[in-house]
């Protein structure tokens, strides 16, 4: 039977639950009695605690990962806010399925897998990308809406959709991964919007573009807030699946989704770059229970980056300079997370060393 639209994403919310207190305290007891000065392995104590959580073990484990790389286009990008053309997210989706992208590389060294989707592509979908079209971009959201709520929803609910099946495989990790060109764009928008942070603070140079072109996107982005009506005061009036609707993306709304899910049926979600950070900020508006559930990896050099994750208190592990997506910064916090849970299971106790 047909599923009402947003019935599957009300159901998801009301899944959400806390990670389990009782099993943190459990594993959290067993790392102070681990061969060590107690907290001497800093984050990642708090990485393997934080897992026990989630996963309600005291066994966590990362056998099964992923990354849900969510491709879309965006309307904005006829205002010249990025230093690519549309037709590059259509090109580097074949290069998904070739193995040939930075993600392939690092999801094939981290053993995680790579599920790309395309939610919202202009470009026809390539075999071996899975089809979960919304519809063919975003139209451009410094005209207008960028998407009708119903649509927001059909993207968070496609999102919704494939975390329930990883997790349903057994999967017990989500890495965010992100590809479409002019999303850093409609990703400083929303972290505008949710964080309150003025917009030429928050717009970077995406792929590339130069300091005059970045005012002009910060610009485009002023205009974008006002022709939508979002202002300071948008929670008043608005949800966050209006703003998302109205100032967001087909793919950051399949990532909200892909949180949202995840979280309801518990996994942990890497948080990658800016867009998946902007993700991140409207599904903790959605629903403020997802926090626990996210590891922030790595930190951006789009500065809406770090205004996200301080906004959700979240500290990236990672300072690599990276400012590519695709969840590559993501991916490269796993090996850290399967070392938390190495610590765990292999190190020695106090109590075994008769201390
Ligand atoms: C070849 C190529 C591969 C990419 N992989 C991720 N992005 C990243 O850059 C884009 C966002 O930057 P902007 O807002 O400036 O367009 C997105 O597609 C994002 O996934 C890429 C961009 C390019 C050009
Ligand atoms: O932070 C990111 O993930 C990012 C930055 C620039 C371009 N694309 C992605």
């Amino acid at each position: 039977m047909e599923q009402t639209i947003g019935a599957l994403l009300a159901d998801t919310i009301s899944r959400i639950a806390r990670p389990d207190e009782e099993i943190m305290g459990a594993v959290q007891k067993r790392v102070d009695n681990l061969t060590k000065p107690p907290g001497s392995l800093g984050v990642l104590e708090e990485m393997v605690v934080r897992l026990s959580g989630i996963q309600r073990t005291e066994g966590p484990s990362l056998d099964r990962k992923a990354v849900i790389v969510m491709c879309g286009d965006h309307g904005v990008v006829e205002e010249g806010v990025s230093a690519f053309p549309s037709e590059v997210t259509g090109l580097m989706m074949g290069n998904f399925t070739r193995g040939g992208a930075a993600i392939n590389v690092f999801a094939r060294q981290m053993g995680a897998e790579v599920v790309v989707v395309d939610i919202g592509s202009k470009a026809e979908t390539p075999p071996g990308v899975r089809n979960e079209k919304v519809k063919s971009g975003t139209k451009n959201m410094a005209q207008g809406s960028a998407m009708t709520p119903d649509e927001a929803v059909r993207a968070v609910e496609v999102g919704i959709a494939i975390a329930m099946e990883l997790a349903a495989q057994g999967c017990k990790a989500i890495a965010l991964g992100d590809m479409g060109i002019g999303n850093t764009t409609p990703s400083a928008a929303l972290t505008a919007a949710i964080t309150g942070r003025p917009v030429d603070e928050l717009t970077g140079k995406g792929t590339g573009i130069d300091e005059d072109k970045r005012k002009a996107k910060a610009a485009i982005i002023e205009q974008a807030l006002a022709v939508n009506g979002i202002d300071k005061h948008w929670r008043s009036e608005l949800t966050p699946i209006d703003v998302l609707a109205r100032i967001g993306g087909l793919e950051i709304a399949g990532l909200v989704g892909v949180t949202l899910g995840s979280a309801a049926h518990g996994m942990a979600v890497i948080i990658d770059g800016v867009i998946a950070s902007a993700a991140a900020l409207v599904a903790y508006e959605i629903c403020p229970d997802v926090l626990p559930f996210m590891f922030a990896s790595h930190l951006s050099e789009e500065p809406a980056h770090e205004a996200a994750l301080t906004y959700l208190e979240l500290t990236p592990a990672l300072h690599l300079r990276m400012r590519l997506g695709e969840g590559s910064g993501a991916v490269l916090l796993f090996p850290m997370l399967e070392a938390s849970i190495a610590m765990l299971n292999q190190m020695a106790t106090f109590d075994e060393l008769g201390l």
